[in-house]
């Protein structure tokens, strides 16, 4: 069997950063910026006023208090967007909004509340030092700074950002389009009425969903029936025209495994056992056309274990991201499990709190010499439980429990209560 993070390895070869292409603002989020981006300006692009108020000399508002105000001649009215840039003299104030340029002359701002509002005339009741109230030209960025970095996956600041410096379009990654077949006879459309031995498809929509979640756009196709002939015509359809392709089902070793009948032949495709519980067996190549191909198990939890540790990085490096993991958590173990020896094991997890009653598995192991006290995850600490079932690999409804993927290595035989496990976080 071939170890778990060497066929990681060969599946994330496969895939390469997709070429850029220029989108407008309204599709840049969630894609990767192929270039810096830098200012062609200064940021704020003038001095302008953070308040509503009167821009004033403070020279001529020095002595000014709510007793003794000093009156001022409004020579202008500037609204945020004005264009007017007055010359204020001595003796003289602008009525102004925030965000307005400051007026040349002006060196303060007097917000409208410690004034009497005046239009004509306004009464100043509190100095003003230089610059009070003044959003100074370059604060935020100078020419030439750079903005957002090429690489990063935008969110909606770097979004933002990118408008605040006149950015209409932007140079980013291409998402991956991702087909996705799922195959087997025994598979029907979800809604359709079931004969025996029928089920509805969950993989197509488990693996559209989740190229979704890893920022692609899913091409779902099938489920397809168990005739190999009628698959790789499709496959040789989908070649070059989608980024990837990913399969479900027909990998193993039965009578009618599709998809290796069906790829068999192909020399860029290989059908390799990879040791890990859940999804051992394992297509994974290029077609003749170039298309990486991932031939995923089709037990839906394998699919699911398999599109994480096999297929997302891939996606997560076509779309230009150099860090491809998910972030990991590690957390004591709230229960006991033994796993497959000399394989890795993926255990859906979830979150909780140990009570530390004697209701918990954490606490009723504790009774087992081999826990040990010293073991004892304390009552509010957060331990990782199996999801209901453990990797049961067609505990399809359960799967839904999980919020992590507990990666075991396969030289453990056995997870004991409080042992640290790294789970990789694979809901938000
Ligand atoms: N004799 C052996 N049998 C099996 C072995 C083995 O080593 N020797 N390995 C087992 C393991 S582990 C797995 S995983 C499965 C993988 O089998 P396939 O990839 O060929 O998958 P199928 O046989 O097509 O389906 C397996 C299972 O999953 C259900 N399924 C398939 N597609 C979907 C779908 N789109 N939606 C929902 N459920 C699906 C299918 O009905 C089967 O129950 O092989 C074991 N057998
Ligand atoms: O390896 Mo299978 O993928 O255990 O269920």
């Amino acid at each position: 069997m071939r170890p778990l993070d060497e066929h990681r390895a060969a599946a994330l070869a496969l895939a390469h950063p997709l070429t850029p292409v220029e989108v407008g603002l309204d599709d840049a989020w969630g894609t990767v910026l192929a270039d810096d981006v830098r200012t062609d300006g200064p940021l704020p692009r003038w001095d302008n006023s953070a308040m509503d108020g009167y821009a004033v000399r403070s020279a001529d508002v020095a002595t000014a208090s709510a007793d003794a105000p000093v009156v001022l001649r409004v020579v202008a009215d500037l609204p945020a967007g004005s264009s007017s840039a007055p010359l204020l003299a001595a003796g003289t104030a602008a009525r102004i909004m925030t965000g307005a340029p400051v007026p040349p002359g002006a060196d303060a701002i007097v917000p409208v509340e410690v004034t009497d509002a005046g239009t004509t005339t306004v009464e100043i009741r509190a100095a003003a030092p230089v610059g009070a109230h003044v959003r100074r030209a370059g604060e935020d960025a100078v020419a030439g700074d750079l903005v957002v970095a090429a690489g990063t996956l935008l969110g909606a600041a770097h979004v933002s950002a990118l408008a605040s410096v006149s950015a209409a379009t932007v140079r980013v990654h291409r998402r991956p389009r991702v087909a996705v077949v799922s195959t087997g006879d025994e598979l029907v459309t979800p809604g359709s009425p079931l004969e025996r031995g029928q089920i509805p498809d969950s993989n197509s929509w488990l693996l559209a969903a989740a190229v979704r979640d890893a920022g692609g756009t899913p091409v779902r196709i099938g489920p397809v029936g168990d005739d190999p002939a009628a698959l790789r015509a499709l496959l040789g359809d989908l070649d070059g025209t989608v980024d990837a392709i990913v399969t479900s089902g027909g990998v193993s070793v039965g009578a009618y495994d599709v998809v290796k009948a069906a790829l068999r032949d192909d020399p860029g495709v290989e059908f390799v056992p990879v040791a890990v519980q859940p999804g051992k067996p394992q297509g994974l190549g290029r077609l003749p056309g170039g298309t990486p191909v991932f031939a995923l198990p089709g037990n839906p939890v394998s699919s699911f274990a398999s599109f994480e540790m096999f297929v997302r990085p891939a996606l997560l490096r076509m779309r230009g991201l150099a860090d491809v993991e998910r972030p990991t958590v590690v957390a004591p173990a709230g229960e006991q499990w033994r796993t497959p020896p000399g394989r890795a094991q993926l255990m859906p997890v979830r979150w909780v709190r140990a009570t530390g009653d004697a209701a918990d598995p954490a606490a009723r192991l504790d009774a087992d010499a081999a826990a040990g006290p010293a073991a004892r995850p304390a009552a509010g600490a957060v331990v990782v439980r199996a999801t209901a079932g453990g990797s049961g690999s067609h505990l399809v409804t359960r799967l839904a429990l999980a919020e992590g993927l507990a990666v075991i290595p396969a030289d453990v035989d056995e997870v004991l209560v409080g042992d640290l496990l790294t789970v990789l976080k694979v809901t938000p």
